[in-house]
């Protein structure tokens, strides 16, 4: 085990990056060697206990870790995924995509009779109700509530015995039932041709519903079928093996088209020159299984034979076998995959890509090129400023963003400080967007998160200073504190919701063409360490940088990683003012500060990522200073996937509890 398992090569690597940035150069140069140890560990402990299980797992068929037959299960998958996106685009057209599995599986499980049962008993319906609780029950037997609804149904005086149907009942059921019934009237031909019928049947309803379960992996926040995700995240293997390649056959600064092949072509000649033709022989077979059209290597097999070497002594050596089949197969399916994209289904049904995602049954594999679909995906990110947008698109566009804008404005939103270029505005300060309360509950929440354990460590590389502590949380983590009953659902949902009104607002009042994606979220509290309060000189609680770039000493800022390049804008909700220092500034290129801003509760600061808007936060000497400070982009392929499920999570729960209420009601 390393000396501190909890600092990783990740956290270093950070720290060594920053340490760069702010030109520490004796401290980056040796962060970075620590994480270049933590690196080489940690990538040592992952293939040793991928190759240790590989060979424990023992189901008695053999799986090794790339073997090409393991392959022909991926192949057939990623057929059927390309298949199933052209499919259902095709007949689901602009439908959303990638519907919630909750839902769904309610609707499987027919959650939505129980609300029916409920509104039209309200209604007077009770002929509708009775029927509705049934199917319901019929679609969960043995549930305790609705035996009991049923049970109140019956005595109620308005209700018969044949309002009891299951609405949703399969024809095959019913067939079933009538066969039993020829049975019993002793119509044995008649009995028989009909269960044929209703075998017939059931067995299609059986694989129907079979095929129903190959939806979504409702555990993660992934809303792709279950072929689409193996297919994706094998892919980004097959990849990533390719790339193996090339590291495998560097050798110092030289690139070997094929090592194996060289080392071949060295061994022949060396054992030839042992005398010892056997080996020679294999090798010089190997080299030429590898490259069948060598012709210098079929000249010096023939010269071998014309000196006496024995036929039989040309054989392939297996691992050759081996590498050629891996070779080969991969090289096959990458070519399919010729479009190498991170994730084949977000390409596919994004539309708005400009690709053409018309169905044929015949699918083509490689009709794109990987450059195609970058140089699409960077246009649609510039065209949510860029001019294509007709007039009248424009202007309706507008007068919805208007109308958000006089919206939040009546909810006491209200814009106190805004600055544009060119027209475009690039920030605003704005207050109301929280209430007192609000803001209590989220320090509160941000309190709760911090002793619960996440956040502050003392190794915490996010520390921009000796002085302070720096603690947060993600929705992510507050979604399982919530489910562990660590806080509420609640307050959860208020961090979310506040910073979803802030989204909204920023896209109408930035007048974006497209929709910003909430890409990172925190809420975050920076507490000042006391007796660490003396001469902090310059010392800020964050220093001033741009948020997608890399801030260099000349004033320039570079956008390219490791910064975060896909962040467009920034924004945060400040949640109070009961602490010394802590200002936020915006900056000039010669870290001057050109504007300040006090936090408070309610008050947001919101902002384009890049280096127009360099900014910082001013040493915050007492007490604590927190905000949900978050990050959007206008690529969707940056889009918080932690926020949606926690969203998505949360809401569920609420419902839960609110169903819980309705039951009881009853
Ligand atoms: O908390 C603030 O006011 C600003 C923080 C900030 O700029 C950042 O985290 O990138
Ligand atoms: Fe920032």
């Amino acid at each position: 085990l390393p000396d501190e398992p909890r600092i990783t090569y990740e956290m270093l690597y950070e720290q060594a990056v920053q340490a760069y940035t702010d030109e520490r150069w004796a401290e980056c140069h040796g962060l970075m060697l620590r994480a270049v140890d933590d690196w080489q560990y940690f990538s040592g402990v992952q293939v040793l206990c991928r190759r240790k299980c590989n060979a424990a797992a023992d189901v008695g068929v053999e799986y090794p870790n790339d073997d090409v037959d393991n392959f022909r299960f991926f192949e057939h998958a990623l057929r059927n995924a390309y298949c199933l996106l052209r499919c259902e685009r095709q007949r689901f057209g602009g439908r959303p995509e990638g519907l919630d599995p909750a839902i769904m599986k309610k609707f499987q499980e027919r959650e939505h009779y129980d609300y029916l049962q409920i509104c039209a008993f309200k209604l007077g319906k009770i002929a509708e109700a009775v029927s509705y609780a049934y199917t319901f029950l019929m679609g969960n037997l043995g549930h305790d509530v609705m035996i009991s609804n049923l049970q109140f149904y019956r005595s109620h005086a308005d209700v018969t015995p044949d309002m009891f149907v299951d609405t949703l009942m399969d024809e095959y059921k019913k067939e079933f039932l009538n066969a039993l019934e020829h049975y019993d009237t002793g119509n044995y031909e008649l009995t028989a041709s009909v269960l044929e019928l209703v075998l017939t049947e059931y067995l299609q309803a059986l694989g129907d519903c079979r095929l129903l379960c190959e939806g979504p992996y409702a555990e993660r926040n992934d809303k792709y079928d279950m072929y689409i995700a193996i297919s994706n995240h094998f892919l980004q293997t097959l990849r990533c093996k390719d790339a193996c390649n090339a590291r495998a056959t560097a050798v110092y600064d030289k690139l070997y088209p094929e090592l194996l092949s060289n080392i071949y072509h060295y061994l022949q000649y060396c054992y030839f020159k042992t005398g010892d033709h056997r080996n020679a022989g294999a090798a010089v077979e190997s080299y030429l299984h590898l490259n069948p059209d060598d012709a210098d290597m079929q000249f010096n097999k023939e010269f071998y034979v014309q000196t006496g070497a024995d036929e039989s002594y040309f054989v392939v050596r297996p691992e050759a076998v081996k590498f050629r089949r891996f070779r080969d197969h991969l090289a096959r399916l990458l070519d399919y995959d010729e479009y190498t994209f991170s994730n084949i289904a977000v390409t596919i049904y994004d539309s708005d890509l400009g690709i053409d995602v018309s169905d044929t049954d015949d699918i083509t594999w490689g009709a794109l090129g990987a450059d195609d679909a970058a140089v699409a995906a960077d246009e649609q990110v510039k065209r949510a400023d860029g001019p294509e947008e007709a007039p009248e698109e424009a202007a309706a566009r507008r007068r919805r963003q208007e109308e958000t804008q006089r919206d939040y404005g009546a909810r006491g939103v209200h814009v106190e400080f805004t600055e544009k270029e060119n027209n475009v505005s690039k920030r605003f300060l704005a207050g109301g967007f929280a209430s007192e309360a609000e803001c209590r509950q989220l320090v509160q929440l941000a309190e709760d998160g911090v002793q619960l354990g996440d956040g502050y460590r003392p190794d915490d590389p996010y520390i921009h200073s000796q002085s302070e502590q720096f603690a947060g949380m993600t929705p992510g983590r507050g979604y399982r504190l919530a489910r562990d009953g660590a806080v509420t659902p609640e307050v959860v949902n208020l961090f979310l919701r506040l910073g979803e009104q802030v989204r909204e607002f920023m896209e109408s009042y930035f007048a974006l063409r497209t929709r910003l994606y909430f890409t990172y979220t925190h809420l975050v509290c920076r507490t000042a360490v006391a007796g660490r309060q003396y001469d902090r000189g310059d010392d800020m609680s964050h220093p001033i940088h741009g948020d997608n770039c890399i801030l260099k000493s000349d004033g320039s800022c570079a956008k390219e990683p490791p910064a975060y390049t896909w962040r467009d804008y920034s924004a945060l909700l400040y949640l109070n003012d009961d602490f010394e220092g802590g200002d936020f500034v915006f900056a000039d290129s010669r870290k001057h500060v050109i504007a300040q801003v006090k936090p408070h509760c309610g008050r947001v600061v919101s902002f384009s990522s890049g280096e127009e808007n360099l900014h910082g936060v001013r040493a915050v000497t007492d007490g604590r200073r927190c905000a949900i400070a978050m990050w959007f982009t206008l690529d969707p392929r940056h889009d918080e996937i932690e926020r949606v499920e926690a969203e998505r999570e949360i809401a569920s729960m609420l419902e839960l509890a609110r169903e819980n209420e309705r039951h009881s009601e009853l």
